[in-house]
């Protein structure tokens, strides 16, 4: 089944032409690296395909799961409900920094449960155990109550996900998520992201800087610059070489100094009980 197709999307900021005539399909359960230069594009097709970018009118459609987001420039009347099943997960965390963390990952609950439950933070004893589940998930069970603003960089990333994972969505767009990350943090919160595709079957976009993060945790990569796709295809296929003549002068931004190429396979994660089955 297909998770995301995108046709013919187009999107100018004034003068800029930040999206030119974009079309893909991400089949459920890929996971798929797009990767290209600074103000390539890559931000602002994530936020069309989950609705929160509205493409300028003409001939463009995205469908989720099989359902219109948008259609010819107009935000299709569901996508509310459709953006559920649409985890999100930027680099900036986007935590509420005085909250626990516990509390931050029971926020995924929100798209599901009365407005008025999750306004007043009355979240039930199973949910609350699925939120300590799904930080053990990510593997920092143990700052369930610290103040979100107390984690470090990595941490709230994974705390962020922990999020997503309790919203149950099918599909996670991760943009840039390891943009503002140490190596090694970087490469923890990417294998949490392949190993949630892989077990749970979620269907992974993830924006990156870096190819190097693409060939080794992503099958497939797509490749925009200048709001065009210039590759499409397994990950392994897109050399140095290659990067160099699509990119020119651009492509050091991309290619991670004396970084061995290499594809490893992700880590198993600790999948405690009781966690729920996101796919
Ligand atoms: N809201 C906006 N208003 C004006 N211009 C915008 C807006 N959003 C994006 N742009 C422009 O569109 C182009 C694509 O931006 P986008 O953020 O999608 O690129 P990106 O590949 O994600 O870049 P980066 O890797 O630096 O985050 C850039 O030239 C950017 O300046």
């Amino acid at each position: 089944m297909t998770a995301i197709s995108v046709r013919n999307l187009s999107k100018s900021f004034g003068k800029k032409r930040a999206l030119d005539d974009v079309s893909l399909e991400v089949q459920c359960g890929e996971m798929v690296a797009l990767i290209g230069a600074s103000g390539s594009g890559k931000s602002t097709l994530i936020r069309h395909i989950c609705g929160l970018e509205i493409a300028q009118a003409g001939q463009s459609r995205i469908e989720v799961l099989g359902g219109a987001i948008q259609d010819g420039g107009r935000l299709a009347a569901k996508a509310r409900d459709m953006r559920r099943n649409i985890g999100v997960v930027f680099q900036q965390f986007n935590l509420v920094g005085r909250m626990s963390v516990l509390s931050n990952v029971l926020l995924g609950n929100l798209g599901r449960i009365p407005m008025w439950r999750g306004t007043l933070g009355l979240f039930t004893a199973e949910e609350k155990k699925a939120a300590r589940e799904a930080l053990a998930r990510v593997g920092i069970p143990e700052v369930a109550w610290q103040r979100a603003s107390t984690l470090s960089g990595g941490q709230q990333q994974r705390a962020a996900i922990a999020r997503t994972l309790i919203q149950r969505s099918n599909i996670l767009l991760a943009d840039e998520p390891i943009a503002s990350l140490d190596p090694s943090s970087a490469r923890r919160v990417m294998e949490i992201l392949a190993a949630v595709n892989r077990d749970e079957k979620i269907t992974c976009v993830v924006s990156l800087h870096q190819v190097e993060y693409a060939r080794r945790y992503c099958a497939r990569t797509i490749a925009l610059r200048d709001g065009r796709i210039v590759f499409d295809g397994p990950s392994s296929e897109l050399t140095n070489q290659m990067l160099i003549e699509l990119y020119g002068d651009n492509s050091e931004e991309l290619i991670l100094p004396d970084a061995p190429v290499q594809t490893a396979k992700p880590k198993r994660m600790p999948k405690p009980g009781n966690v729920p089955a996101f796919a």
